[in-house]
């Protein structure tokens, strides 16, 4: 592939490796953004669209769709503040994986309980300009200056080692189940912040002829979100228990509503979110609906 092939290509920015990867090779297949990538090359053409698309570690995502490099990229919200690229990136959306927080942790029998007690020591981390801000505050708030202020040191990984190893009083880092800082023999005693995956545009847009094309894969990517938060509920009901059930499946707008060939009976079908699936159902065999189904969703626009 030469460079050329890339003029006039909508760039779009996927993390090479690392959490977000496979979850957002599942959301280009989703949107039938197609490509073939060469394992020893980090640019692809898409086979379908005019789009390039540029495999790059999560943490320079932001920095590129920033300085306008790129025009599209997907990374997690902590890594855009640890680039401090928010005034230069529009969150186009939130995409309900990549969860987790950002915490302060300290080993587990130690006498340290909140953050405020770590001010003036050792805080080791690989969020160096988030955790360097957290303590900041802190630190000002408790007027300490100077060689009095926290200590924050950076490393690239394995951070969950600082505190065993002696090179820290607390660490600040990524908590999703817990198992590693458990592992680790640490608890957290502070949250700095909740963080997942978002699809980035650049705020002051080079291209301006590209915009549809963002438009069109942001509104394709919210489908394929909504499809894994939504399923779709439908079920029979007597006409005069109607009101009750519907209450229970409003739906996004409004239920659908059909007759049936039995004269007092209807059909509803109605979008739920998946994590309330099995209640919902409980609810509508309490309010007298039979037949019950619930359909998973394989893309839609809502
Ligand atoms: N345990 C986790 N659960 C959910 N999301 C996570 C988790 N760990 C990291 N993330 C998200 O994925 C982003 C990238 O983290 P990841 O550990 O995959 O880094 P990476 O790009 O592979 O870099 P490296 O492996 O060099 O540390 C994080 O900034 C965060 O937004
Ligand atoms: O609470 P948990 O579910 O255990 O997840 C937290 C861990 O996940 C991330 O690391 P990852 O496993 O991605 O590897 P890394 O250290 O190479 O970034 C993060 O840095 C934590 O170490």
């Amino acid at each position: 592939m030469n460079l050329e092939s890339l003029d006039g290509r909508l760039l779009f920015a996927i993390p090479k490796k690392g959490r977000l990867h496979d979850k957002c090779l599942e959301l280009l297949a989703g949107a039938n953004i197609q490509f073939r990538k060469h394992d020893r090359l980090d640019v692809c053409l898409v086979l379908n669209h005019p789009i390039a698309l540029v495999f790059l570690p999560a943490s320079d995502i932001p920095s590129f769709v920033g300085k306008g490099n790129v025009d599209l990229g997907i990374t997690g919200h902590d890594v855009i503040l640890e680039a401090n690229m928010q005034e230069h990136v529009t969150e186009a959306l939130r995409l309900g994986f990549g969860k987790c927080a950002l915490q302060v942790q300290v080993p587990e029998n130690s006498a340290f309980k909140k953050a405020e007690d770590l001010a003036g020591k050792r805080v080791v981390t690989s969020f160096e300009v988030i955790a360097g801000e957290y303590f900041g505050k802190i630190d000002q708030g408790l007027g300490l200056e100077g060689d009095k202020r926290t200590q924050i040191e950076y490393v690239g990984g394995s951070v969950e080692a600082a505190c065993a190893l002696g090179l820290a009083d607390g660490i600040v880092d990524l908590v999703e189940s817990g198992d590693t800082m458990r592992a680790a023999g640490l608890h957290a005693i502070a949250t700095v912040l909740q963080t997942e995956a978002v699809l980035i545009k650049s705020s002051t847009p080079k291209h301006a002829n590209l915009t549809p094309l963002i438009t069109r894969i942001t509104q394709r990517i919210a489908g394929v979100i909504a499809s894994n938060k939504f399923v779709l509920c439908q079920y029979n009901i007597p006409r005069a228990s109607l009101a009750k059930c519907t209450a229970v499946t409003p739906g996004r707008r409004a239920p659908t509503i059909s007759p049936l060939e039995e004269s007092d009976w209807v059909a509803v079908s109605s979008m739920v979110e998946k994590s309330r699936a099995a209640d919902v159902m409980d609810e509508l065999v309490q309010a007298g609906a039979e037949d019950i189904l619930i359909l998973k969703l394989d893309n839609c626009r809502v």
